[in-house]
């Protein structure tokens, strides 16, 4: 895929330097699908379609057939919006195995020369994999494909195998050829394997006839496919990509945002020094002085007396503005503080089915918590200055006109309603154009959000293009909507200037009137009008913060939501704290009693239906059945994420229930329980920190749990210790996001590792050993049973698995379909029952039961 090229050797393909072949087209004629694939927060269509190049001319037909391919049609079709269902920010909604389904048929659309499967059907159950498998080595009859995986079965005797070990090829051949030679790399026994050249290897296989990989090009040469309408017309190498020291240029929007948050700083100092400036000059000068006009004689003094009130004046209104802004800075300050402080308490007892909403995906409350919260100030320390000040000047100005001239302050007083009109219907238009730019800013960070959140995907479907447009779309679209605010902004600023204008000369006109007909003093006149033009000019200042404050307001308000929303979730209810030291504590099985359960975004496909199911204590019981059965459903549920159902849909039924130890899962205090269960998610996720930090990630700093010996015997209880110990700074090295890539095996020891030094009352391992061979399986294996076997204090292990070998090694088995418990017992007993679990592992091709049905 060419994501980091060749540093010695060579890369060839058709007889070409890969560093010759252009990026563009080479992935172009390359899908790559990998084991923890991302899908985009688009429909379920849109996904497989941006397999296509023109993905806007793919049909629903198109659509239909690849995930009929992918065996994926019936599923899709029960969910009510079919292909029109949103799949969630990185494919949340779905089950694992259906997310690489849904990768697998984006793939079949696409069709690519070269087709590389990276343990791409890791979270399918056998039946899925063999009935998917079989479809792809009919589709890719004659073409290259290479398969990375660690389920040899998958395998067949003339596939072309590369057997990998510590970056290099240890064995190559058939399959066939390796085994008659006793190397049969499928050989799930290991002391069949050569113990030295292929511990903890990974076998690359290509489907086919064996033929070097150019020879798979016939049909397509690289010349012919370089005159396709996507790729470019001549070769280059790739620039280099490496991003030099220079800051990246940011969208208008970013530099929007960090202005004014950098300007909402700077205004609490710089504002006092504006405001001395401003006040002296507009207010008293302009009064006093005019008044000195009028005078005869002995002006020198009065007007150094003024001078010097102007300037006492103004220091004190220094002190003042100081006082003020200093003040409504910290208090604006702590008023966000608190209400992110709140807004984050009620968002994380909000239980999971209100992440699983699209409006709550983390993009939004990112920037509702953090950029919009610094917008927010701007309402405290800038609109609420500027109005406290405005109107104490109002106030004074108006009643001081009013004593010197009440005939001229009221007639002028007479346009306020006009301007009070415009300035509200600026307010209320500018507020909706503030929404919609800000509707625009959100969508345009989420595709930001999704195009490098998973860069390898958006690469290997080269949909750079594709999100570019978006990107530029997106921009476009946002300029319009800027625009568009700005031509109704810029017509409020003309007539809120010329309305101004006409009250300036209303009352100049009226003041020359009352001079004229010798009513009132020309002095009085003189400082009425200097007064009122005063008040005209603060209030007009106040004119022109209202888009500002506008769409302060706005995200204000989304702010104030969240930090006011209601808590209407299950998470604090249960009281009953549990002691991880009481012996007693989760020691008893787990019942789930008639539980009919619903995702809360997917109120009408049931996940699990009636389930009757009793997971016992101190063993290990294996939960299998076909992809998107409810086996990850089960172990959520357990873990308290979602609550229980209480519904009784059928009377004749016992009431539904979940209990932990004879205890309704709704009386346990979640927090408690959750601390004595710890779960190994499907894909493992990695904090960017140390290998150390990682492992005792979830332990408090001063548990007894932490010491370098736990950490270092949990690691070699996974068989992660040796690796860890080759790394340049051992478990110091950094690792996740920004630190050292390491593999998806590697990881999921890491996370196994993670859950293993908690010395968990119940551990759940949800496909946790889908990305290892089947040696490092094997240590994970004996680690398991090592747990149940212990004296006293044994954990309650369940493994949501596909592989026969966890299951085998289970001590109780239970089989799911479509959310129901179909059977349930030991492994041999299931098999010997032939009922779902037997046809699950006969259809997936395992020669022992085979062999068993042939008995
Ligand atoms: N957050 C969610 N929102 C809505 N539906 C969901 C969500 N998570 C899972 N589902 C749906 O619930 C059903 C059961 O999913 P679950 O993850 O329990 O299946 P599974 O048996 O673990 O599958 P797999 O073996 O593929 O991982 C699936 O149809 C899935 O699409």
């Amino acid at each position: 895929m060419r994501f980091y090229g060749p540093q010695n050797g060579s890369i060839t393909i058709d007889g070409n330097h890969i560093q010759d072949i252009d990026t563009t087209w080479l992935r172009n004629n390359i899908t790559f699908i990998q084991q923890h694939c991302t899908l985009f927060n688009e429909t379920i269509y849109t996904n497989v379609a941006l397999g296509c190049q023109e993905h806007e001319r793919v049909t629903n037909a198109q659509v239909t057939e690849c995930l009929e391919f992918a065996a994926l049609q019936t599923t899709i079709s029960d969910l009510a919006d079919g292909h029109d269902t949103r799949v969630g920010s990185g494919g949340s909604t779905l089950s694992g195995g259906q997310k690489q389904r849904i990768a697998i048929a984006r793939a079949r659309l696409r069709n690519a020369p070269i087709l590389i499967l990276d343990e791409a059907t890791s979270a399918l159950d056998k039946l899925s994999r063999s009935s998917v498998m079989r479809a792809i080595r009919t589709w890719r009859r004659g073409r290259t494909t290479i398969i990375i995986t660690h389920d040899l079965e998958s395998i067949q005797t003339d596939d072309f195998v590369y057997v990998i070990s510590a970056g290099r090829v240890v064995q190559q051949g058939r399959r066939g050829t390796l085994a008659s030679l006793g190397v049969d790399p499928a050989a799930k026994d290991p002391r069949n394997l050569k113990r030295q050249s292929l511990s903890r290897a990974k076998a690359t296989y290509s489907i086919g006839p064996t033929q070097p990989v150019a020879g798979l090009f016939h049909e397509n040469s690289v010349e012919a496919l370089t005159n396709t309408r996507n790729t470019r017309a001549t070769w280059g190498v790739e620039p280099s990509t490496a991003i030099d020291n220079k800051p990246l240029p940011m969208p208008p929007s970013a530099i929007e945002l960090s202005d004014r948050a950098i300007e909402s700083r700077a205004h609490g100092t710089k504002a006092p020094l504006t405001t001395v400036a401003e006040t002296s000059r507009t207010s008293m000068r302009a009064i006093l002085i005019f008044g000195t006009f009028s005078m005869t004689t002995g002006y020198h003094q009065r007007v150094l007396f003024y001078s010097m009130a102007v300037l006492g004046i103004a220091a004190a209104d220094a002190l003042a503005s100081f006082a003020m802004h200093h003040l409504l800075e910290s208090v604006s300050q702590l008023w966000v503080d608190r209400l992110r402080n709140e807004a984050v308490r009620r968002i994380l007892q909000q239980p999971k089915g209100w992440f699983d909403d699209i409006t709550n995906r983390p993009s939004r409350l990112l920037a509702s918590l953090d950029h919009n919260a610094e917008d927010i100030k701007t309402v405290v320390d800038r609109l609420a200055a500027q109005i406290v000040v405005v109107v104490a000047m109002m106030t004074t100005a108006l009643l001081w006109s009013f004593l010197t001239c009440w005939k001229m302050t009221l007639v002028s007083l007479a346009a306020s309603p006009i301007l009070y009109a415009v300035t509200k219907s600026f307010q209320m238009i500018s507020s909706h154009w503030e929404r919609r730019t800000d509707a625009a800013r959100a969508k345009i960070s989420d595709i930001l959000l999704e195009t490098f959140s998973d860069i390898k995907t958006t690469r290997s479907l080269t949909l750079e293009s594709y999100f570019h447009k978006k990107y530029s779309e997106a921009i476009n679209q946002a300029f319009y909507v800027g625009n568009r605010r700005a031509m109704f902004g810029a017509l409020f600023f003309g007539i809120s200037d010329s309305a101004v204008t006409l009250f300036t000369s209303m009352i100049f006109w009226y003041g020359a009137y009352l001079v004229k007909h010798e009513e009132w003093p020309v002095k009085s006149i003189l400082t009425v009008f200097a007064l009122l033009l005063f008040c005209t000019a603060s209030a007009t200042a106040v004119v022109t913060y209202i888009p500002q404050t506008s769409a302060a307001t706005g995200t204000a308000d989304r702010l104030l939501r969240l930090a006011q929303m209601p808590v209407i979730s299950h998470e604090g209810i249960g009281l009953l704290k549990l002691d991880r030291h009481d012996p007693s504590t989760l020691s008893g099985p787990i019942h789930f009693i008639n539980q009919t359960f619903y995702y809360p975004s997917r109120p009408k496909v049931a996940a699990l239906r009636r389930l009757n199911l009793t997971i016992p204590s101190g063993k290990c019981t294996a939960i299998v059945g076909a992809s998107g059965s409810g086996k990850s459903t089960i172990a959520a549920l357990i873990l308290g994420l979602y609550p229980p159902s209480t519904d009784n849909l059928n009377l004749s039924d016992s009431p539904p229930s979940l209990t932990l130890s004879g205890r309704d899962i709704r009386t346990l205090d979640l927090a408690t329980l959750r601390s004595l269960i710890a779960i190994v998610p499907q894909p493992p996720v990695l904090l960017p920190a140390t290998v150390r930090e990682n492992i005792i990630y979830g332990l408090k700093p001063d548990s007894e749990l932490v010491s370098a010996s736990s950490i270092e015997a949990s690691a070699r209880a996974t068989g992660i210790h040796e690796f860890i110990q080759s790394l340049p700074q051992g478990y110091a090295t950094l690792i996740g996001d920004g630190g050292l890539g390491i593999s998806g095996g590697q990881a999921q020891r890491i996370v196994i590792a993670r859950a293993l030094i908690q010395d968990p009352k119940i551990l759940i391992l949800d496909e946790a050993t889908s990305a290892l061979d089947h040696e490092s399986a094997e240590v994970i294996r004996r680690s398991i049973i090592n747990l149940t076997r212990r004296e006293g204090g044994k954990p309650t292990v369940i493994v949501v698995t596909h592989v026969e070998e966890m299951m085998s090694f289970a001590n109780h088995v239970v089989a799911l379909d479509k959310g129901r418990m179909v059977e349930e017992g030991s492994f041999q007993d299931l098999v010997d029952r032939k009922g779902k679990l037997w046809e699950l592992l006969r259809l997936g091709g395992n020669p022992r039961t085979s062999a068993e049905e042939n008995d």
